[in-house]
């Protein structure tokens, strides 16, 4: 490898190599010891994104490593939890209903199962379920605790020192907005016997109280206990707070919940169990108190076989609907285990019931099916703590399973549990395990007095934006040199991947492990707008096209469906600024922030909270689609005069004339052309743009849809997943994210060159070298998603091509 080569490798080429300079303290995993954990739904294609997005531990340089705690474990705090509910306190959870008689033979049994799986729940899979691992990471299996839980790309565990070799280098975490603080009280335990005792004794006991409380997600790290905030000293001398252990249970029983589809034992659920559980569904909240569920304990075989037969229908049916990445690894996952537990329960609601007068029910109807579905929620957590399995199935159409259970036609199907004990309740959800999709941090779900204010109690709101720009980094230079010593020791002659090699190792880069995860599944979002520039007569198509091509990409008729297709990609698109009305479908995201832009040649296409609007909009979308477990984000959009505002923007972020950046669009006459580069230049003319302020030259001369990409586009960086760009549409919106975060280039990939000669400007400025170079002048996504098969080699290569010394072959003289 030459010089130039590895200069290539740290970061952009070119004028702007230098931005890699930042660096923050390492956190690296062992490729084995992540593989050891890896057992789940993905791991049936093949590495897809194994590990992706799933930092599990610190830096330990090539030996074992400390696992990375899931955070809704906290293994080293918990204690020994006695029984299921304590009873003697009045404010506990609600005893069972009959008395409780000396226990026969089952139900000692039952209190055995319900402690021994919360002792194993934080192990690893059996031996035997465990994918083959490397022997590096078999080792790393031996010698440490329980591997980490999950990809647990959404956990922000604190940092455990090692004492082994650290490197100064940005955190690895793909897929992870790193987290702010904040977090839950940690109040000063207290207990109902200690207030009984008087205020002195309940202080004593409050502040001798050692054990912190549950704590539900580490990613806080917010106000320390100590914080003298008003609502915490209350919190610390409430009379009504349980003691440590108690709340720990209840806690417990919410974190270790799961739906179980595997692992069903044989053995009856005795019939005290099953009651205690009843009771505790029973005992839910509901509407002014109707009451309205009902629970059918179906174990008749006959019954059971015709729902099961039901739930294959509709398995088979969405599996046919599936993107080619997403039916493998659903190919693998059960959905169900109607004939594998002993029982099921059917779990109803009467939404008629309490009569006409049902108080706040006049209001929200659906309230009777939300109180029901609490009655599930409770029915579960007493479930986990009686150490019972329960996996709920949906895989029916409610009035298909009604009529297979011979219900009362007033009554409605909200859950259809399967129940019984289990040989094992998984550490984290199975469908993050298996890399399906990923948990949210809560810092994403808490917003304060305004959506979009996001902000844990106790800290400071920021904006989506500010949060995700503060996210992006440089590369990982550890995974980065491992990449580039892996490629000098592959058997291949030097160079001989050409511009693959560089994407692959700025995959691993990004990801901050080599081999990097293969980007897969992947998603494309096409981003649709109007533009008010239209009527200056720049584009020889109506604007209605840019409603009926959506409504086309519904129907899966247009180019991006078939190269989607071709590719495996899911296709969602989403509607940012369509001046027209849009059907409410699956596959379309309704985020309209305005019915089209204004005119630019006559001012500003876009308010500034307009465009923050859009930006946002594209934030969250590569949020949504990274959370559902997609390794690759790819830009497509939508809208009819778009080109001429990429020209606009492209003019405005590289300082080059209008002429030598606008191009034909769709194809418009010589006459058209001219005239639609006056119109930039009149726009660029009106608004005095200036690039040091990208938001506002978005607003001043871009589409809705630019601003949305831009946002996908930094929301892809700050994730760490890489973003797939597609032609002229996409490559000015990347300007303007890189304007906004100039290290969001690491997570771009040039999908193809377009025809438009803008596009070439774009690329140059952004340092990116297209994979695919045909002609194409399309959008949509289409350059892109043609390219997403040589983004799969390029990591398919370092994670698979064998060296030199492995494989046995001569290296050259
Ligand atoms: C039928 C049709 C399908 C398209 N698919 C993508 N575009 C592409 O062309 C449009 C931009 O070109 P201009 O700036 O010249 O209007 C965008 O909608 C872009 O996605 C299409 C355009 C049309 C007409
Ligand atoms: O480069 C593109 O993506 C492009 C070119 C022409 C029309 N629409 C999109």
């Amino acid at each position: 490898m030459t010089g130039d080569d590895k200069r290539r490798y740290s970061g952009r080429r070119g004028a702007k190599d230098n931005r890699d300079s930042a660096r923050r303290p390492a956190r690296d995993v062992p490729r084995g010891a992540r593989e050891a954990t890896a057992r789940g739904l993905l791991d049936g294609l093949p590495e897809a994104g194994r590990g992706a997005g799933a930092p599990t531990g610190p830096v330990t340089g090539s030996g074992g490593t400390a696992p990375r705690p899931n955070p809704f474990h906290t293994p080293e705090k918990r204690q020994p939890v006695p029984g299921p509910y304590a009873r003697p306190e009045p404010a506990a959870a609600p005893p069972p209903e009959p008395e409780p008689v000396p226990e026969p033979e089952p139900e000692a049994e039952s209190a055995d199962r319900s402690a021994a799986p919360a002792d194993t729940s934080a192990d690893p899979a059996p031996e035997s379920e465990r994918e083959p691992t490397s022997t590096t990471s078999a080792a790393a299996s031996e010698s440490v605790p329980p591997p980490p839980t999950t990809p647990s790309a959404y956990v922000a565990e604190p940092h455990q020192e090692t004492g082994q070799e650290q490197e100064t280098e940005p955190p690895l975490e793909p897929n992870v907005i790193p987290l702010r603080g904040g977090g839950p009280d940690r109040v000063p335990a207290t207990t109902v016997e200690a207030y009984a005792a008087g205020p002195a004794a309940y202080e004593q006991r409050a502040e001798s109280s050692q054990e912190p409380p549950f704590a539900p997600q580490s990613e806080p790290k917010g106000p320390s206990p100590s914080d003298a905030s008003p609502r915490r000293a209350l919190a610390g001398h409430d009379p009504h707070t349980y003691a440590d252990a108690e709340r720990e249970a209840v806690y417990r029983a919410i974190r270790e919940r799961r739906d179980v589809r595997m692992g069903f034992r044989p053995d009856p659920v005795p019939d005290e169990v099953l009651t205690r559980i009843l009771t505790a569904a029973h005992m839910a909240p509901s509407v002014g108190f109707s009451q309205p569920w009902d629970f059918l304990i179906v174990e008749d075989p006959d019954v059971r076989t015709r729902v099961q037969e039901l739930a294959q229908t509709q398995r088979e049916e969405y599996a046919r609907a599936l993107p080619a990445a997403r039916a493998r690894a659903f190919s693998g996952l059960k959905v169900e285990a109607i004939l594998d537990t002993p029982i099921n329960v059917v779990v109803t609601v009467d939404p008629t019931r309490g009569g006409r007068h049902t108080l706040g029910r006049h209001a929200q109807p659906q309230t009777a099916t939300y109180s029901t579905a609490l009655a599930v929620q409770n029915l579960w957590l007493a479930a986990r703590a009686e150490g019972v399995g329960i996996g709920w199935v949906s895989f029916f159409d409610e009035r298909d399973v009604a009529s297979a259970l011979d219900l009362p036609p007033h009554l409605q199907v909200v859950a259809y549990l399967c129940v019984g004990y289990v040989e094992d309740f998984p550490p984290e959800p199975e469908l993050a395990l298996g890399g399906w999709a990923q948990r949210r941090p809560l810092s994403w779900a808490v917003h304060r007095d305004n959506y979009g204010r996001r902000g844990l109690p106790g800290e400071e709101p920021t904006s989506l934006l500010e949060e995700t720009i503060a996210a992006i980094g440089p590369l990982n230079q550890r995974a980065v040199r491992e990449a580039e010593d892996r490629h000098s020791r592959m058997t291949v002659p030097p160079g001989a991947l050409g511009e693959l090699q560089e994407v692959s190792v700025r995959l691993a880069g990004l990801a901050g492990e080599c081999p990097p995860p293969i980007p897969e599944p992947a998603a494309v979002a096409i981003f649709a707008g109007d533009h008010g520039v239209h009527a200056q007569g720049v584009t020889s198509w109506p604007q209605e096209v840019t409603g009926q091509m959506v409504q086309n990409f519904l129907a899966g008729g247009a180019v991006a469906n078939a190269f989607a297709e071709q590719v495996g990609a899911e296709v969602t698109v989403v509607d940012v600024g369509v001046a027209g009305d849009l059907p409410t479908v699956p596959g379309l995201l309704p985020r309209k922030v305005a019915r089209g832009t204004a005119d630019m040649t006559q001012g500003p296409a876009m308010t500034r909270t307009q465009a923050e609007f859009a930006i946002e909009a594209g934030i969250e979308v590569a949020r949504d689609l990274s959370s559902a477990g997609n390794r690759c984000l790819i830009t497509g959009d939508m809208g009819i005069a778009n080109t001429t505002a990429s020209a606009a923007l492209i003019a405005a972020f590289t300082g080059v004339d209008p002429a030598e950046v606008t191009g034909r669009g769709t194809g418009v006459d010589d006459a058209m052309h001219e005239h639609k580069i006056e119109v930039v230049r009149r726009a660029l003319a009106v608004n005095a743009v200036e690039s040091h302020d990208p938001v506002g030259v978005l607003a001043a001369v871009g589409g809705l849809e630019h601003a949305a990409l831009a946002g996908f586009i930094l929301g892809a960086a700050a994730l760490r997943v890489p973003v797939l760009l597609d032609g002229v549409i996409a490559g000015a919106a990347a300007l303007a994210a890189s304007a906004i975060a100039p290290e969001v280039h690491h997570a771009c990939f040039a999908g193809h060159r377009s025809a438009e000669p803008g596009h070439s400007v774009a690329l140059e400025h952004l340092g990116l070298q297209p994979l695919v170079d045909l002609e194409m002048r399309l959008g949509e996504g289409s350059g892109a998603l043609l390219a997403l098969p040589l983004l799969q080699g390029a990591a398919r290569a370092l994670r698979s091509v064998a060296t030199f010394d492995s494989a046995g072959v001569s290296e050259r003289a």
